[in-house]
């Protein structure tokens, strides 16, 4: 079935959805960096991005915050990229661990291999993968340069979460140590899990990660600046890697609720695509027991009821003008 959706409906829904969980409580910033447990808990946005370059945006969508763990999407993109699908299902994989982002458990149940770039072990392989190998400055910008051929604009460095991830990483050490152990880091281990802490670090707004969502939802084409950031055959990659592991253990449960192929950070970012239709991001500091931020969960339901959206359905939605 084809239903028809305008630009002010979808504009609608987004309004209704920040209205609707503005004053929800719950949930905790992130309290093991040192940075994140500072940041003002009552921020709150939701911005929309559509293929044409569209933006919807309501609250603080402008405020730029540590992207985390969403920014294992854009990497995962690049060394995609840059080693094809066959090659990251080999080195990587990609399944669910249904553990928390930072399992160490989970590599062991895995049998060695770190299960998806989607989680902290999977990321810092990926950012090993990164090429060119053994240049710690040229890796770092493919991974930038790719960021903001996604966000569409560039991200920033934030030099206070970075040093304070940097001093406070001890868990993702020792993944990373595990890893090389098991030959699944394929670059200096230290240098890997540098480049991770360090994108983890980078600040953006919740406008440009809506954009990067568009990328992905517009097949690999940034809406705004027009440029082709990946290879259209990618997309279906990248979502099914979302879908799987997105919320980690709650990963199931979000897609089940939802249908909407999503990634989390702990900096309070969640952002979701629906192929084809638009990407978006809501933000929001305070997060459950699992790292997910309370309020963007909530406000993304809520968008995804409204407009009657799931991508697990029959129904296939049209953008029109009136
Ligand atoms: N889930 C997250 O956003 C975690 C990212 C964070 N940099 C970490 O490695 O712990």
């Amino acid at each position: 079935m084809i239903t028809r959706l305008t630009f002010d409906q979808i504009s609608t829904a987004v309004h209704d959805a920040y209205e609707a969980c503005k004053d929800i409580k719950g949930g905790q910033n992130a309290h093991y960096i040192p940075y994140l447990a500072n940041i003002n808990p009552s921020l709150f946005g939701i911005s929309l991005c559509l293929p044409d370059g569209r933006l919807i945006s309501v609250g603080d969508t402008d405020y730029r915050f540590g992207i985390e763990s969403v920014s294992k999407v854009h990497t995962a993109i690049l060394a995609l990229e840059q080693h094809g699908a066959q090659a990251i299902l080999d080195d990587i994989g990609a399944d669910a661990t249904g553990l928390p982002f930072n399992s160490i458990f989970a590599i062991l149940l895995e049998n060695d291999r770190p299960s998806t770039p989607l989680v902290n072990a999977g990321a810092i392989a990926a950012c090993s993968l990164v090429e060119p190998h053994g240049d710690a400055d040229g890796k770092w910008k493919a991974i930038f340069d790719n960021m903001a051929a996604l966000l569409g604009s560039e991200p920033v460095l934030i030099d206070e979460l970075y040093h304070s991830e940097s001093a406070t990483n001890f868990d993702n050490r020792s993944i990373t140590w595990l890893l090389q152990e098991y030959g699944r880091i394929y670059d200096d281990p230290e240098m890997s899990l540098d480049l991770y802490t360090r994108q983890c670090s980078l600040g953006v707004t919740a406008e440009q990660l809506a954009i990067s969502a568009a990328t992905i939802a517009d097949d690999g084409v940034n809406p705004l600046t027009k440029q082709r950031a990946f290879g259209a055959e990618l997309t279906s990659k990248v979502v099914a890697l979302m879908s799987a592991v997105g919320f980690y253990e709650h990963s199931g449960d979000w897609l089940y609720a939802t249908g909407l192929p999503a990634k989390t950070g702990v900096g309070g970012a969640v952002i979701g695509v629906m192929p084809g239709l638009f990407g978006v991001c809501a933000f929001a500091p305070p997060l459950d027991d699992a790292g997910n931020s309370v309020k963007a969960q909530a406000a993304l339901k809520h968008l995804m009821k409204s407009l009657n959206l799931n991508v697990f359905s029959n129904t296939h939605f049209d953008l029109v003008e009136t």
